[in-house]
């Protein structure tokens, strides 16, 4: 079999994506060095597993006042809790959701980021209430397992790959539609890739990056189906830059493919216009929600990839995103949550609402 690297096909889709994502795409080596340490920049600031002690000790957090101050700009979704469901009375209200970070804690190893039972049953009933989605960059596969529910739809692969309600899709572009129906999930489902062309690449990419990073102590290579993780998040920090080239150096080989940053992963993924913000478009087309002006979509997530699908729904003054974050950051989202543990309270708190609402109008 041949190998894809310098496939330079579709490559104009590929520059007009890059050109929207503003990744740096060049090779280490022939990076001014200003561009260099923006990519050390950029992992030095992807997330702490915990928050960042502040001059006096404690922890950053509701108890600290830059925080409290960021929270004007960002107010707590639990705070402002009878605004949101102001804006979503006789609303129909369908639920995004992260999963990393969102519904299970940050952990030092990626297989380890299970969700809790009570997380579980949270969502579970929220999903009986609620059109609810999760949408990861993990593999769909390896979401579904930790989720376990069938109550709900899934996008893996920053939503390059969906499984979806049987419904209408009017409005996904036909050059995007390898869909199949799959019942694997304990339900007849469509499934919907934007990029299935890639799989033998991204395959390829993972093997290599293995190789490359093989003596870098700590280090882990994640295949997630349509794109790969290079966690650095147990390596040591003199080691960074280390994996920067490595993963650098295999990506130089493969215009076809882009890096974007996570929380202390760097992400290898097809260059075309698809991500989370899409995915949160063709969900809603395809529960048949796309064009309802009484639906009140809400996206929760905390990392950098769930800003598109923020900026979709802030764009369109159509939804509204809530960042979970307990350090301040800049973002799409309205609104804010601390931690999983406050996502939990929040989503008991949504059903309930919608639950009263239901019995009022009875
Ligand atoms: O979109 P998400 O569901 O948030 O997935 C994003 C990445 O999440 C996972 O990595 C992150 O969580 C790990 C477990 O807590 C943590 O060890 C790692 O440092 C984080 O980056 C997942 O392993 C990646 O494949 C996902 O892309």
């Amino acid at each position: 079999m041949g190998s894809y690297a310098n496939d330079r096909s579709c490559q104009h889709d590929d520059r007009r994506s890059l050109e929207k994502t503003k990744e740096p795409v060049l090779p280490l080596k022939l990076m001014p060095l200003h561009a260099a340490n923006g990519w050390l920049h950029d992992m030095r600031l992807s997330s702490p597993t915990t928050a960042p002690l502040m001059n006096n000790g404690s922890s950053s957090g509701s108890s600290d006042p830059i925080y409290r101050a960021w929270t004007k700009k960002y107010p707590s979704a639990l705070n402002a809790f009878d605004q949101i469901v102001a804006h979503g009375k006789g609303k129909k209200i369908a639920l995004f959701l992260d999963y990393d970070g969102t519904l299970s804690p940050i952990v030092d190893e990626p297989d380890n980021a299970v969700m809790s039972d009570q997380m579980r049953e949270v969502v579970r009933n929220a999903a009986l209430h609620l059109p609810t989605a999760i949408i990861s960059g993990r593999s769909r596969d390896k979401v579904f397992d930790f989720v376990k529910l069938t109550e709900l739809c899934y996008a893996g692969s920053h939503g390059m790959d969906i499984l979806g309600p049987v419904g209408e899709r009017d409005s996904v572009p036909e050059h995007r539609s390898p869909i199949s129906s799959n019942k694997k999930q304990g339900k007849e489902a469509k499934i919907f890739q934007a990029a299935p062309e890639f799989l033998p690449m991204i395959d390829e990419v993972f093997r290599l990056l293995i190789d490359k990073t093989d003596a870098i102590d700590g280090v882990k290579v994640e295949n997630n189906k349509f794109c790969v993780s290079v966690h650095y998040r147990n390596v040591v920090e003199k080691e960074w830059q280390l994996v920067a080239q490595c993963t650098n150096d295999v990506l130089k080989l493969y215009p076809r493919l882009r890096l974007t940053h996570g929380r202390k992963v760097l992400e290898v993924r097809p260059a075309i216009d698809w991500n989370k913000g899409k995915a949160v478009e063709f969900l809603l087309d395809s529960l048949g929600l796309g064009s309802c002006r009484n639906v009140l979509p809400i996206y929760i997530g905390d990392d950098r990839t769930d800003e598109d699908a923020f900026k979709v729904l802030r764009d369109d003054k159509r939804g509204l995103g809530i960042l979970v974050s307990s350090v301040p950051k800049e973002s799409h989202a309205l609104y804010s949550l601390m931690d999983p543990s406050e996502v939990m309270d929040f989503l008991k708190r949504l059903v309930m609402s919608k639950e009263e609402e239901a019995s009022r109008n009875k």
